[in-house]
């Protein structure tokens, strides 16, 4: 099983992270709260109120986690390819796999890499949603003092279970989307190079931006049911499951709230992309 692909997709998916959090940061508090007016209004009052280092709330586990994730995703995805159509990813220029491979494959890696990405992205949703400035002497200490505190309570108070709150959205957002996200990149490739030729830099950047806004405006709908439902153990709001959380976020907010974030998850989902697929990309064609 070749392994290049697990290094680059770690090294690549943390530059994209370190990049997209703060995007992050103000899309979660978007869907999960209602006392923002906007995009403009969140940046401004977590400015205001916690500073810089209030966009990167939550980012230590993920930089952390995602040596894990990304590498899952990017392995699993290429080694499924490798298996369907029995050629490495030296020969995939010369020698394109199908559409439905590619699809296949996306959907593979997207479904085994939710189980690695539940439990860190719960920890980075609620540390995300802690809108208290950093701690000041005599101000209340805010709920969680880090990841592995938050870790720990979690177990305590909701069960070891409780880290795998929203696994079952988690699991539908990306299983799709992760085979339209990796069919996009490659048709987009595709249609601007040449046959056996390697995509150009600004090909691969433009189809690693757009493969990230595409499949982040499908996802974005069970996004935010995924992380109603990872708050929820915190707020002591018991959803019944995914229909439940859909059905109730409906009748209190109407059908717009399926597209909370929307903006600012496509603006995030340009450069992270962009800059994951770049480097992915270099680092195995440097490796060979
Ligand atoms: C729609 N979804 C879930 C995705 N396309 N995911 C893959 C992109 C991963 C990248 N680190 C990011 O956070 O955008």
């Amino acid at each position: 099983m070749p392994v290049e692909e697990f290094v680059a997709g770690w090294i690549s998916g943390a530059l994209g992270l370190v990049l997209g959090h703060p995007f992050d940061t103000v899309k979660v508090r978007l869907q999960t709260q209602t006392t923002y007016r906007g995009i403009i209004d969140c940046m401004v009052k977590t400015y205001r109120h916690e500073s810089l280092l209030g966009f990167f709330k939550g980012m230590s586990f993920p930089i952390a986690s995602i040596a894990v994730v990304n590498s899952v995703l990017f392995g699993v995805y290429s080694n499924t390819l490798l298996a369907l159509t029995a050629t490495s990813h030296q020969e995939w220029r010369a020698q394109p796999p199908s559409y439905t491979h590619v699809f296949i494959a996306g959907c593979t890696g997207g479904f085994v890499q939710v189980y690695c990405l539940a439990p860190f992205d719960l920890i980075k949703v609620r540390l995300q949603n802690q809108t208290e400035p950093r701690a000041r002497p005599g101000s209340p200490p805010p709920r969680y003092r880090g990841p592995v505190h938050c870790a720990v309570s979690i177990c305590q108070e909701e069960g070891p279970w409780g880290l795998f709150r929203g696994a079952w959205a988690l699991t539908l957002r990306d299983t799709p989307t992760m085979g339209i996200y990796f069919v996009t990149y490659e048709w987009l490739c595709r249609q601007s190079t040449p046959d056996d030729q390697n995509p150009s830099s600004a090909t691969v950047l433009a189809a690693g931006g757009f493969a990230g806004i595409v499949s982040w405006a499908v996802a974005t709908p069970l996004d935010v049911i995924k992380s109603r439902m990872q708050m929820a153990g915190l707020k002591h709001r018991v959803y019944r499951g995914v229909l439940d959380c859909m059905a109730s976020s409906v009748r209190q907010e109407g059908l717009g709230v399926f597209f909370r974030g929307l903006t600012i998850n496509s603006a995030r989902a340009f450069p992270v992309n962009a800059v994951t697929f770049l480097s992915y990309e270099y680092l195995l064609r440097w490796w060979g």
